[in-house]
């Protein structure tokens, strides 16, 4: 069976009150918002800087961390993953540049 976002996801929220030592994740709640988003933040500039290197390796490896360190600080939120891929399910009704102009100039 092929591992999904979903199930990562799952598999996170499970941790939060997890009393395991051994879970980074619970560590990661543990210290809260403010480390993970941090640590969402360095793990997207190595993403880019992977990218900026063209080396595909460690794009996939350091965007697999982004992903990550994204779900814990969601969950950390209570924001469940399906509101966010509900959020981009609504923006298929328009392209990119269009929604870009809806929001104003400038940003
Ligand atoms: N997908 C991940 C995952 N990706 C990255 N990481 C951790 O994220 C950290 C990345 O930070 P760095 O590269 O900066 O490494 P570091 O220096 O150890 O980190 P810090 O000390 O700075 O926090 C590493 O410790 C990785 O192990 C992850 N930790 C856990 N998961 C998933 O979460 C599940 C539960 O993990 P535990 O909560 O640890 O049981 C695992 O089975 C995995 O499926």
């Amino acid at each position: 069976m092929t591992f999904t976002l979903d199930d990562l996801a799952t598999l996170i929220a499970s941790r939060r009150n997890d009393s395991a030592s051994t879970s980074y994740t619970k560590s990661l709640f543990d210290a809260g918002t403010p480390r993970i988003a941090k640590k969402l933040g360095e793990e997207a500039v190595e993403t880019v800087i992977a990218a900026m290197e063209g080396d595909r390796k460690a794009i996939v490896s350091e965007t697999a961390d982004v992903l990550y360190h994204l779900l814990v600080l969601l969950e950390a939120q209570d924001i469940p993953l399906s509101e966010v891929v509900a959020e981009l399910g609504r923006r298929t009704a328009q392209s990119g540049l269009a929604e870009k102009a809806s929001r104003g100039a400038g940003e």
